[in-house]
C-alpha cells in the first residue's frame, strides 16, 4: 500500500542511524510514547479513525506491545523496555506512518461507546457519533419509550448493535451486515460481550433478508461517500473495506433504500436513525416536505438524521422520487 509519494514523503524517519540512535538512547515507556508521538506528528498521518491526537495512537500500539490496557498510568513511564518490545513498537509505529494502517487495525481493538470491539480491515474503525445517542439512551428520539426489538442495519463489526444491547438490557437486537467478511467480525464480538442470546447476526442486503420483522428503533450507520470524496479520502481508508465506505456516485444508495423501506420495517411508534456525511446536503432539501429531524455533532462532515414510522410513511412518494 505504501506508495512514492508516501516514500518521497517520509525520506528520514526510520532511516537506520536515527532508529540505532533511538534504540540505544530511548530506554523508558515515557521516552519511547514521547519519541512516537514525535514521529506521527511529524508524518502528518490522518487522526480519525477512533483517535484524534499523536499521544493516544502511539500509547494505543504501545500498550499492544506491552500487553497492557491503554497506558494511562504515569507511574508506568518510568517502565524500562526490552530491546524487543522496542523493536516491535517501532515495527507497530512504522506501519503506522508508512503504510497509513490505522492505529485499531494494528492494535485489532476499537472503543465505542465505553466499550472494547475487536476490528480489523474486514470492518470499519468504529467511530460513529450514533455512540453518544446510544449512551443517552435516545432519550429525546424515542421519547422515553423503552425498544424492545432493535435493528442494527449496516452493523459491520457489531459495534452499534451491542452498544444497544448494553443500554437496552431488555431488547432483543439483530445486527443485520451485507458481508460474511463483517458478520464474522460482529459475531465474534457479540460472542465477547456474551450477547449470543438477544444479539443476532443476520446476512442481508438492504431490508432484504428482514421479510415480515418489525422493530421500535432501526439504526443506521451505512456506507454513504460518494464517488468523489471517495478519490480524495487519506490513505488511512484505504484499509477499510469499500463497501463499508461507498454508496453510489452520489453517497446516497443506500440511504435511498433505507428510507423507502424503513416504514415497512417500523413497529407503529417506530424510529429511525441514521448517519448521513456530505450527502446531507441532498438530503438537507427535502427538509422543508420530509419529516427529517437533524442532530447536531462537533464532527465535520457528518450528520445524523432521526424521523419516525408516521413521516416515512407520509413522505413515501417523495422518497420514491428522489
Ligand atoms: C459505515 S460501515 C458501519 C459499520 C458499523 N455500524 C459502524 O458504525 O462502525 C457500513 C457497513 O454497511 C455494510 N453494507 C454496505 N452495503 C450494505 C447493504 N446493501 N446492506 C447491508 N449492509 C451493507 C458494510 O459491509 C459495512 O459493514
Amino acid at each position: 500500500m505504501t506508495s512514492d509519494t508516501d516514500e518521497s514523503r517520509l525520506p528520514s524517519l526510520f532511516e537506520a542511524d536515527l532508529i540505532d540512535d533511538a534504540l540505544q538512547t530511548l530506554h523508558t515507556i515515557q521516552d519511547w510514547l514521547r519519541w512516537g508521538v514525535s514521529r506521527l506528528h511529524q508524518s502528518g498521518v490522518f487522526l480519525g479513525h477512533g483517535t484524534d491526537n499523536p499521544w493516544d495512537e502511539a500509547a494505543s500500539l504501545l500498550a499492544t506491545v506491552l500487553y497492557l490496557p491503554p497506558i494511562t498510568d504515569e507511574t508506568l513511564f518510568s517502565a524500562r523496555l526490552t530491546l524487543e518490545e522496542r523493536r516491535e513498537f517501532l515495527r507497530l509505529l512504522q506501519q503506522r506512518i508508512e503504510q497509513r494502517v490505522p492505529a485499531a487495525y494494528l492494535t485489532n481493538q476499537a472503543y465505542f461507546a465505553g466499550l472494547p470491539f475487536y476490528v480489523d480491515e474486514r470492518v470499519l474503525v468504529p467511530r460513529s457519533p450514533i455512540a453518544e445517542l446510544i449512551q443517552q439512551g435516545f432519550s429525546e428520539q424515542l421519547a422515553g419509550r423503552v425498544p424492545e426489538r432493535i435493528l442494527d442495519l449496516c452493523t459491520g463489526s457489531g459495534c452499534i448493535a451491542v452498544a444497544c444491547a448494553y443500554q437496552f438490557p431488555e431488547a432483543e437486537v439483530d445486527a443485520a451486515d451485507i458481508s460474511p467478511d463483517a458478520l464474522a467480525v460482529a459475531e465474534f464480538n457479540i460472542a465477547e460481550h456474551q450477547l449470543q442470546h438477544r444479539v443476532f447476526p443476520i446476512l442481508s442486503d438492504g431490508f432484504s433478508g428482514l421479510a415480515g420483522q418489525q422493530y421500535d428503533l432501526i439504526v443506521t450507520n451505512p456506507p454513504y461517500v460518494d464517488a468523489e470524496d471517495m478519490a480524495d479520502l487519506p490513505d488511512e481508508f484505504r484499509h477499510e473495506p469499500e463497501l463499508g465506505l461507498a454508496s453510489g456516485h452520489d453517497g446516497l444508495a443506500l440511504t435511498r433504500q433505507i428510507l423507502r423501506h424503513a416504514a415497512a420495517h417500523l413497529t407503529e411508534h417506530g424510529v429511525l436513525v441514521c448517519e448521513v456525511g456530505n450527502s446531507m446536503v441532498a438530503l438537507q432539501q427535502l427538509l422543508p416536505e420530509a419529516g427529517l429531524r437533524w442532530l447536531e455533532f462537533n464532527q465535520g462532515g457528518i450528520g445524523v438524521f432521526v424521523v419516525d414510522k408516521a413521516e416515512l410513511v407520509r413522505c413515501q412518494p417523495l422518497f420514491e422520487e428522489f
